[in-house]
């Protein structure tokens, strides 16, 4: 038996920018120093395997959410983004979060994502019109920042704002997703970016208590998140970290997924040619994504001292779960490095990228119809994609994934009217 300091451990270069351009080689050398387990200096211990973090990450009865403690550890007490991070859902006391969660889970079902569709559909309709508008011959574009729009319009949609806020506040959920990189000099802009996304959470809910939708409207996100906080007692100030809870959430996750599977894809033109003619093979597609790549490195701290594999674990340890490199461990995944959509999956090989345990995502089937949606419009409507440059990449840990993506690609012909 060893206690996790007492291990001689790879030392991970997370703030190094080449991790973000291609962490699998460092990951290799923490693997051959220790099958598991990895440092990450001045921070705390890496779980780099993929059946160990399936096996700790879910135990919640021994691993508590790291939110609140991180504002200490980055010195942001008192500051906006402080206060967000140390109130927001993940970080409220298990009792709060169970009710809260349990309001919320009974509307974010399949079912409710799949009745979310029709205007996924016209998002990204509208949004390739304008980034691809079809008889305009080969185009280039920076495919992240097209990317960038569509979740973000597909929330705004979802609380009934108006659209002209996007661009603004892309910018600002662009900024606040790096803050989990742990670079402080970001932080200013962070700040400054939760004021503004907390303004425009409490300016929607006041808008839409003094315009209510009539009682047999179909209930949107909003509508849905302020009738179950009054069911609830959910405070005015729960029901806006709320909000902003699902803009930051729904973000640069979905954007960097869609921006990652089409960097994957332009060298694989037979799947993405498939994608653009079979809307149910992308939901495949969408799923084995989901393994090759994700944004999340998550964390948690160990709230009671345990015992896996060998290793104590000391109370208030600090653990990061890099799920984002999970999909391709050479351990469990003998062709992982094989993108394969129709891959048999058994049930305890599934994907890690909604996390697991009683924070598992809760926007987890938003996500996956938004992606399938995006991917067949995206596939019909810029075809035979190619690199057009170097991509640029987001720091490792935080919301990891492409930074820029220039490509261009040939826009889809005009639609000729049938004859009458
Ligand atoms: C591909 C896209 C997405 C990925 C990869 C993703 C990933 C994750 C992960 C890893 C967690 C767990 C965090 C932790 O335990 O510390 C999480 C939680 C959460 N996500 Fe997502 N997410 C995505 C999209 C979304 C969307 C679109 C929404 C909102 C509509 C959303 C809402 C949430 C919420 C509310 C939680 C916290 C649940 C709780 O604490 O009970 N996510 N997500």
């Amino acid at each position: 038996m060893q206690t996790l300091n007492a291990l001689d451990l790879y030392a991970m270069p997370f703030d190094a920018a080449a991790m973000g351009e291609d962490p699998w080689p460092e990951f290799e050398k923490a693997r051959s120093v220790h099958p598991w387990l990895a440092k990450w200096e001045g921070h705390g211990f890496v779980i780099h395997e993929y059946r160990a973090m399936r096996e700790l990450f879910g135990r919640d009865d021994m691993l508590r959410p790291p939110y609140a403690d991180v504002v200490g550890h980055l010195g942001q007490e008192g500051t906006p983004w402080g206060r967000f991070t140390q109130e927001q859902l993940i970080s409220l006391p298990p009792e709060q979060h169970k009710l809260l969660r349990h309001a919320l889970a009974s509307r974010f079902t399949p079912r409710n994502a799949n009745e979310l569709r029709p205007m996924m559909r016209e998002t990204v309709t509208s949004l390739l019109d304008e980034w691809a508008p079809r008889g305009s011959g080969r185009q280039s574009i920076d495919f992240e920042e097209f990317a960038s729009h569509f979740p973000i319009s597909v929330m705004f949609t979802l609380v009934g704002a108006p659209q002209e806020g996007i661009r603004l506040l892309r910018d600002d959920l662009e900024a606040i997703g790096l803050a989990h990189s742990y670079n402080l000099d970001l932080f200013p802009r962070i700040q400054e970016g939760i004021v503004r996304v907390e303004q425009f959470a409490a300016d929607c809910i006041a808008e839409r208590r003094a315009h209510p939708h009539a009682n047999d409207a179909v209930e949107d996100v909003l509508d849905i998140l302020i009738r179950t906080g009054a069911e609830n007692g959910v405070s005015d100030r729960q029901l806006i970290d709320l909000i902003m809870f699902f803009f930051i959430a729904g973000y640069d996750t979905s954007k960097n997924v869609l921006t990652y599977t089409m960097y994957t894809l332009i060298s694989r033109p037979d799947i993405y040619e498939r994608c653009a003619e079979d809307y149910d093979y992308c939901r495949k597609v969408i799923e084995e994504a989901l393994r090759w790549f994700n944004p999340s490195t998550v964390a948690r701290y160990v709230d009671t001292e345990f015992t896996y594999r060998d290793v104590t674990f000391p109370k208030d340890a600090m653990l990061f779960f890099p799920l984002s490199i999970s999909g391709r461990d050479p351990v469990t995944f003998e062709e992982g490095w094989t993108f394969d959509p129709d891959r048999t999956v058994a049930p305890d090989e599934r994907h890690l990228a909604f996390a697991l345990g009683r924070h598992m995502c809760l926007g987890q089937y938003i996500a996956r119809a938004q992606l399938q949606e995006a991917l067949h419009q995206v596939a019909q409507r810029m075809r035979d994609p190619q690199l057009a440059g170097q991509p640029g990449w987001r720091p490792f840990p935080g919301a990891w994934g492409i930074k820029g993506l220039p490509i261009s690609f040939a826009a889809a012909r005009e639609v000729t009217p049938e004859p009458a």
